[in-house]
C-alpha cells in the first residue's frame, strides 16, 4: 500500500497546521492518510486506498458515509438557502421530536457541538443551583473547553496532555474528579464539597477513554446519590444518544438525568449540540432566564435537516437491530481471533460500539491508562494495510454503521485475526 500522495499533504500541512491537523487526535505517526472520498461504510484515501471504516468520522455517521437519504434532504435545503439567522420550522419539529425520545429532555436549545452544549449545559446548572463545583469522571471527555480539560480523554490522552497547559488553576479549581464505576468515591467527592457541588456530568457509558460500560447499577446509584445531595445529574450524550437507543443511554439503562448533552448522530454527520433537560432549569437559559448563551450558527437549517433526517431514518429503518447484531457478530468473532492467537487482550461491545483493549477490560480511566498503547498503533497500520480502518487512538471507541455490510464484517474478522498473528 502507498501513501505517497498523503505524505507529501503531510509534509505541506505540518509548517501550515499544528500537528498538520485540525483536531490532535487525527495525528497518528508518522503521518495519517488524507481522504479524498467516502461512502456507505468505505473511506478512499488521496492515494486510491479504499478502507473499510470504523472511525465513521468518530461517532456521528450511524447511516454511513453519504448516505442518500441525507444526502436529498441537505440538497433540497440548499436549494432553499443554507443560513437564515431566524427561527425556522424544523427546529421546532426536531426539538418536538427529540422531547418525545429522551425521557430526561422536557426542553432544548440547539447549539453547534458537543464542546459548545457541554458548556452551556455546566453554565447552566451553576446559575440554575447558585454552586460552583462541578464533578466530572476522570478519562471522560466533553469538549475542548476550560472546565472540562483536566483528566481529559480522547485526543488529550493520547497526546499525554489530559490537563491542558493554558487553562488558568484558578479555572479549574472548581472541578472536582472522581472515578468511573466507583460510587464509595464519588460520594466521598459529594460530602468533602457538601453544598457546594452544582453538577456531576458523565459519560453514561466512557467513550474516550476506550470504551468502559458501566457496572450494573452503576447508573441507577449515580442518580440516587445526585437526588439525595440535591446535585444535579448531566448525561453527556453526544456519544451514546440516538446511539445506545433513540432515547440514548438514559432509556436503555433506565436513568433520567436533569440536564443532557447531544451532538455526532443529532447533527447526521454536520456540526450539531444541543443541551436540554428539565423545564424548570432550562427556563433559566436567556431570554427566558438570566444565563447566556448564544451562537450565530446555532439551529442553522441544514444541520438541522441532516439531523433530523437521520433520526427519522433510524425510527423508520429498524437501523438499530441491524447495526447492533452485526456488532455483535463482529465483537464475537474478532474475540474468537483473539484467542486463536493466544494473545490476552479482550473486546467490549455495546449496541453498535466496540473495541478491542490491548489489556484487560477497563473499569475505569487508570485501567484504560495500563493499556498497550504502542501494541495498539503497531496493530493500527497493520490493519490499514489490509483495508480497515480504525480511529487512530487505543482511546477511541469503533463505530459500526447501517451501510457496514455482513461481508465488511466477514473481512474486518479475518484482517483482525491476520494482523494480531503478525504483532
Ligand atoms: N473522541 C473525540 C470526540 O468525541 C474525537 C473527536 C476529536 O477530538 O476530533
Amino acid at each position: 500500500m502507498k501513501f505517497d500522495k498523503s505524505k507529501s499533504l503531510y509534509d505541506k500541512a505540518i509548517g501550515l497546521m499544528p500537528g498538520g491537523v485540525s483536531s490532535p487526535v487525527r495525528a497518528v505517526k508518522p503521518f495519517p492518510f488524507y481522504t479524498a472520498r467516502a461512502n456507505g461504510s468505505k473511506i478512499v484515501d488521496v492515494d486510491g486506498n479504499e478502507y473499510i471504516d470504523y472511525c465513521m468520522a468518530y461517532g456521528p455517521l450511524i447511516l454511513g458515509h453519504a448516505n442518500p437519504a441525507v444526502k436529498k434532504a441537505i440538497e433540497e435545503q440548499l436549494e432553499k438557502g443554507w443560513l437564515y439567522g431566524t427561527p425556522v420550522e424544523l427546529e421546532v419539529e426536531y426539538a418536538k421530536l427529540i422531547t418525545e425520545l429522551f425521557p430526561g429532555i422536557e426542553m432544548l436549545r440547539f447549539v453547534n457541538t458537543g464542546s459548545e452544549a457541554t458548556m452551556a449545559a455546566l453554565r447552566l446548572a451553576r446559575g440554575f443551583t447558585g454552586r460552583n463545583k462541578i464533578i466530572k469522571v476522570e478519562g471522560s471527555f466533553h469538549g475542548a473547553h476550560d472546565a472540562v480539560l483536566v483528566k481529559a480523554g480522547s485526543g488529550a490522552t493520547t497526546h499525554g496532555i489530559p490537563n491542558s497547559a493554558g487553562v488558568p488553576a484558578d479555572f479549574v479549581k472548581h472541578t472536582l474528579q472522581a472515578p468511573y464505576n466507583d460510587i464509595e468515591a464519588l460520594v466521598e467527592v459529594i460530602e468533602k464539597n457538601r453544598d457546594d457541588v452544582a453538577a456531576l456530568i458523565l459519560e453514561p457509558v466512557m467513550g474516550n477513554s476506550t470504551l468502559i460500560l458501566p457496572e450494573k447499577d452503576y447508573l441507577k446509584e449515580v442518580r440516587k446519590v445526585t437526588a439525595e445531595n440535591d446535585v444535579l445529574l448531566i448525561f453527556d450524550e453526544v456519544i451514546t444518544g440516538f446511539r445506545l437507543a433513540l432515547g440514548g443511554a438514559q432509556e436503555y439503562y433506565g436513568v433520567k438525568p436533569d440536564l443532557t448533552t447531544l451532538g455526532k448522530i443529532a447533527g447526521g454527520g454536520l456540526p450539531i449540540g444541543i443541551f436540554g433537560g428539565r423545564k424548570e432549569i432550562m427556563e433559566n437559559v436567556a431570554p427566558a432566564g438570566g444565563v447566556y448563551q448564544a451562537g450565530t450558527f446555532s439551529g442553522n437549517p441544514l444541520s438541522l435537516t441532516a439531523g433530523y433526517t437521520t433520526v427519522r431514518f433510524l425510527m423508520e429503518n429498524k437501523v438499530h437491530d441491524y447495526v447492533n447484531s452485526i456488532t455483535k457478530e463482529l465483537a464475537d468473532g474478532v474475540r474468537d481471533q483473539i484467542a486463536d492467537s493466544n494473545l490476552s487482550y479482550e473486546v467490549g461491545s455495546i449496541a453498535s460500539m466496540f473495541c478491542i483493549y490491548f489489556g484487560k477490560a477497563p473499569k475505569n480511566y487508570s485501567d484504560a491508562l495500563k493499556l498497550d498503547g504502542k501494541r495498539f498503533i503497531e496493530f493500527f497500520w497493520k490493519l490499514l494495510e489490509e483495508g480497515v480502518f480504525f480511529p487512530p487512538s487505543q482511546y477511541e471507541t469503533c463505530f459500526v454503521s447501517f451501510a457496514h455490510s455482513r461481508e465488511d464484517v466477514e473481512k474486518t474478522i479475518e484482517a483482525v485475526g491476520t494482523c494480531l498473528r503478525k504483532l
